[in-house]
């Protein structure tokens, strides 16, 4: 028999209302037993909560969810107690003498998966939408979890499932008058139109990826040119070390920011120049891969130098930046490459950095603000999605010739797909997607 687990599922510590949760087939029982009674169904019912014993636990509002109308699917109880430590501790003992155990992380919410309240990005945008600390995710998380993800995958799964059967009635039934261009015919448009969704769902610069996990910028430059001052005042804290030592900063040395409702992760780099020792040579690498890597580049130039640094301009791509500092010192005019933004500025001035933080602020609303169709959102779906493509775009070359390889392919597709909503069950992928959740989720 299904075990019946709880958890509290609001906040630790203390609060005025704590919620604890129990889902299973002895839910209604101990609920029944500590209420004596239970309350009507989704309504709340102010009780007393008294152990078998007859001794008082607390003063509860209390929410009975019979199953299969609940989150999880199964019978559910909701305990909303006084918030203290002791009076949780109480009932959770309780809980335990009735011989209820504590959840899994993400164990409501898997059972809630496999009872078919939701799947699996639903189950994903439930969990981002926990942790969402910017409109953006939360807006994200929100639509990912009504389903926006699931509707897309599962209508793109459901089309394949119907080109598949017409691909294997082909295989199984050769019509003796049908040559086999009659099969490209009919299943070769709708595996084509499926690839330009998936291409286009993929063609979205990791829009999803980065609202979800934060917009990577690299601040680049040569030795002291204020790279460590710059992050610094974005940061408004003393998150690197400033000093007039050239070759201060080794090790990269991350902030996050949050601009115009994103997580922006702002990474500070050691001074890019010929190395003097082993330790800066490393660090010079890491920068170097950092700036590589990272979804935009600031370079630092130091205007009060004879020479001006023209060497790192090469790294920059469209939609960076060029940051000329130090012109409380001197100045400069210089050409930047087409689709790269300029800033005269000083840092320890404050000078020129609130055009800076405009211009930055215009680029994140126009590289993740919002397009209409619900973007992925995760790793796990770019590489699923392009696995299909990957065996679509396999399976329109073979149709004409091999229809019963094409055949194979589209089958791997839909796999990918269902795994993706978690169609097909594979134990690893829900045990990874599921244990990141919190427990009381
Ligand atoms: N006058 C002036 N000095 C600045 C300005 N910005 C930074 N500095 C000074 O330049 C020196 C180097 O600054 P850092 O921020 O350590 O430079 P960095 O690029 O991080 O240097 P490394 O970590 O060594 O690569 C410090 O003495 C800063 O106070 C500026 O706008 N004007
Ligand atoms: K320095
Ligand atoms: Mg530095």
């Amino acid at each position: 028999m299904t075990d019946t687990i709880f958890a509290l599922a609001s906040g630790a510590g203390r609060a005025g209302i704590a919620v604890v949760r129990a889902s299973g087939p002895d839910a209604g029982r101990v609920l029944s037993v500590l209420a004596d009674g239970l309350p009507a169904p989704r309504r709340a019912a102010l009780r007393a909560l008294t152990r078998p014993d007859g001794t008082t636990i607390d003063t509860a509002l209390l929410l009975w969810f019979p199953g299969p109308a609940s989150f999880t699917g199964e019978d559910v109880a909701e305990f909303h107690i006084h918030g203290g430590p002791a009076v949780i501790a109480a009932l959770i003992e309780a809980l335990m003498a009735e011989g209820l155990r504590p959840a899994e992380p993400g164990e409501f919410s898997r059972r809630a998966f496999a009872h078919g309240r939701m799947d699996l990005t639903e189950a994903e945008g439930l969990a981002d939408l926990i942790d969402a600390e910017t409109e953006a995710q939360r807006l994200q998380a929100l639509a990912q979890m009504g389903g926006a993800l699931a509707s897309l995958y599962g209508e793109w799964r459901e089309a394949l499932i119907e080109t598949l059967a017409a691909i294997e009635g082909e295989i199984d039934f050769p019509d003796e008058d049908d040559v086999p261009e009659g099969l490209s015919e009919r299943a070769g448009p709708p595996l084509q139109a499926l690839c330009a969704s998936m291409r286009a769902h993929l063609a979205d610069n990791h829009r999803g990826e980065r609202i979800r996990d934060g917009f990577t910028i690299a601040v680049i430059g040569e030795p002291n040119a204020g790279k460590s001052s710059f992050i610094n005042y974005m940061a408004n804290r003393e998150a690197a070390i400033v000093s007039d030592i050239p070759g201060t900063t080794r090790d990269i040395v991350e902030v996050r920011l949050i601009r115009a409702g994103f997580v922006v992760y702002m990474a500070d780099t050691a001074g890019l120049r010929e190395a003097s020792d082993t330790i800066e040579a490393e660090g010079v690498r890491r920068a170097l891969a950092r700036a590589e890597s990272a979804d935009m580049r600031c370079l630092m130039i130091d205007v009060s130098r004879e020479t001006l640094d023209m060497a790192h301009i090469a790294m920059l791509r469209p939609g960076d930046a060029v940051l000329l500092n130090k012109t409380d010192l001197g100045s400069a005019v210089l050409a930047v490459p087409e689709g790269v933004a300029s800033f005269a500025v000083s840092v320890t001035q404050a000078v020129g950095l609130q055009a800076f933080n405009a211009w930055l602020d215009g680029e994140l609303v126009a590289r993740l603000g919002g397009a209409e169709a619900a973007p992925l959102s995760r790793a796990r779906h770019r590489q699923l999605v392009e696995r299909a493509l990957g065996s679509l775009e396999e399976a329109l070359s073979l149709l004409a010739s091999r229809p019963e390889l094409a055949g194979a392919e589209v089958n791997r597709a839909i796999r990918a797909l269902g795994e993706l909503t978690g169609a097909v069950d594979i134990e690893d992928v829900l045990d990874r997607v599921f244990s990141q959740f919190c427990i009381g989720k």
